[in-house]
């Protein structure tokens, strides 16, 4: 796993456009070596910020849309199309901008889908999803190129939340959260293990009020008490903050 390593922008906006800039050039040069890149979505304001950011940026036209396999960290058990669906974000603020194959759109299912309203099965579906498209038989997942995630004030990351089942499962790449602290209550969301199976993650978030929770992570903190100390790409974490949110981290300042 890779050492977890801070940079710090000046402010919310410029961390989603660097990030978009960032994301552009890490998938251009993954198809360029590999004809094709996959990259794990995030709901949360700083990502969907990230993905606004991507579609206003002249640079986006350098992405081979049709050869990008999209996968979701999380979602929320909503009906297919509802505003708050991380899915209906993500395709409002890019995916229906840009020539995406539809057929590598892959999202988590929804309560009104084939799984209907049972968030264990359509966590189980995803994770067969996942297990089909594996990269090698080291983990039933394919290798993300990149991992995007959000942070919760508490240390949560996609809907893995402080001493719950999800931050405790070793076993399944895909799990439902029942009871979530972050409504809605109910959603699907990718385990740590599964995180970890990226090449690279990179946790972006901003604001004060998560200062505390990204001093933590990158102090040591277990990933039962603060989930998103234990999201780690194999090839390299990085914790991409605005000054606000990076205030107890000394970084690189961009
Ligand atoms: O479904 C969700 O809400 C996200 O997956 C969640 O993990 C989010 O990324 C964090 O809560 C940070 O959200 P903000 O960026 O809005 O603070």
């Amino acid at each position: 796993m890779s050492r977890p390593e801070a940079i710090i922008h000046r402010d919310g906006e410029l961390l989603a456009a660097a990030t978009a800039a960032r994301l552009v050039t890490a998938i251009v040069d993954t198809q360029a070596a590999r004809g094709a890149a996959s990259v794990v979505l995030t709901g949360g304001r700083t990502g969907t910020a990230v993905l606004e950011q991507l579609r206003a940026a002249p640079a986006r036209d350098a992405v081979d849309w049709s050869r990008v396999d999209f996968y979701w960290g999380d979602e929320r058990f909503l009906p297919s199309g509802h505003p708050d669906r991380n899915e209906t974000q993500a395709r409002v603020a890019l995916l229906d901008h840009v020539a995406v194959d539809p057929d590598r759109v892959y999202a988590m299912a929804a309560p009104d889908g084939e799984f209907g309203d049972d968030p264990e099965a359509a966590a189980a579906a995803y994770a067969e999803l996942l297990a089909a498209r594996a990269t090698d038989d080291t983990y039933p997942a394919p290798v993300f190129d990149v991992c995007l995630l959000g942070v919760g004030e508490e240390g949560h990351t996609a809907s893995v939340f402080p001493d719950s089942p999800a931050v405790h499962e070793t076993g399944r790449s895909v799990v439902a959260v029942r009871d979530c602290p972050k409504p809605p209550p109910i959603r699907v969301s990718l385990t740590l293990p599964a995180i970890r199976n990226s090449a690279q993650v990179w946790l972006m978030t901003t604001g004060e009020a998560k200062a505390e929770a990204v001093a933590a992570a990158l102090g040591g903190a277990s990933e039962v008490a603060l989930p998103a100390a234990g999201a780690r790409g194999r090839r390299r974490t990085l914790w991409l903050l605005d000054r606000t949110a990076g205030s107890g981290v000394p970084a690189h300042s961009a």
